[in-house]
């Protein structure tokens, strides 16, 4: 299995429009406020077993309608996280750990991202790399990319897109209209929704469970 997936345009301007309403129409007690994001968690918490909402719902509908199996068919996505950030804010960073499957798929609201993997296992940048993550577009990391590395934001208002000046390379080239050329691109606010499997248990070691 690969261990990344990058579809550009997965949702129309429309559809991302309407996600965003509906992610700032939910009752304000949902956001989570953390110093460098906030955050709203949908579906499978704990002992809490919440089905996503419709209007989460439909994008996993979309990836198996294209015949991308992301998700398992005996697991599918049961959790979505939806991070906001404004211009400046990032992640740090993290491993998404144990206790989901492993494998994220992230839609992009309202502006890009540059994420940045980091191998677990070293001191140095050898093995860095770069995504840049465009509005709209689908993301899935999963398995090894998901086991091996970690993965952040950096905390800046433009992102550099010049690989002769970035710490790592940005291994596909920027879309339209993102232009290598100049340089550095401002961010704007962006959300995104990152779908995920809750695995059976937190707590307990898989053989106590059979
Ligand atoms: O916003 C993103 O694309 C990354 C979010 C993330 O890494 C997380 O929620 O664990
Ligand atoms: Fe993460």
């Amino acid at each position: 299995m690969p261990a990344a997936y990058y579809i550009p345009e997965f949702i129309t301007e429309q559809e991302e429009e309407q996600l965003l309403k509906q992610v700032y129409a939910v009752p304000k007690p949902k956001w989570v406020t953390l110093s460098n994001r906030r955050l709203q968690n949908w579906g499978k918490r704990g002992m809490l077993v919440e089905p996503l909402p419709d209007w989460l719902t439909w994008p996993l509908k979309r990836i198996e309608e294209r015949g991308l199996s992301i998700f398992p068919a005996t697991t599918p996505a049961n959790h979505c996280l939806v991070n906001e950030y404004a211009a400046g804010q990032g992640i740090m960073p993290h491993e998404d750990g144990p206790m989901y499957l492993p494998c994220v798929a992230t839609l992009s609201l309202g502006s890009h991202a540059v994420l940045d993997f980091t191998p677990r296992e070293t001191t140095t940048n050898t093995g860095c790399f770069s995504l840049f993550l465009a509005p709209r577009s689908l993301f899935v990391q999963r398995d090894q990319l998901y086991e091996l590395y970690l993965h952040g934001i950096a905390e800046t208002t433009a992102d550099d897109l010049s690989n002769e000046r970035r710490a790592s390379p940005l291994l596909l080239p920027p879309p339209e209209p993102y232009d290598s050329r100049q340089g550095r691109v401002e961010r704007g606010m962006r959300v995104s929704l990152t779908y995920r499997r809750v695995a059976r248990s937190i707590n307990k070691p898989k053989l106590l469970l059979r």
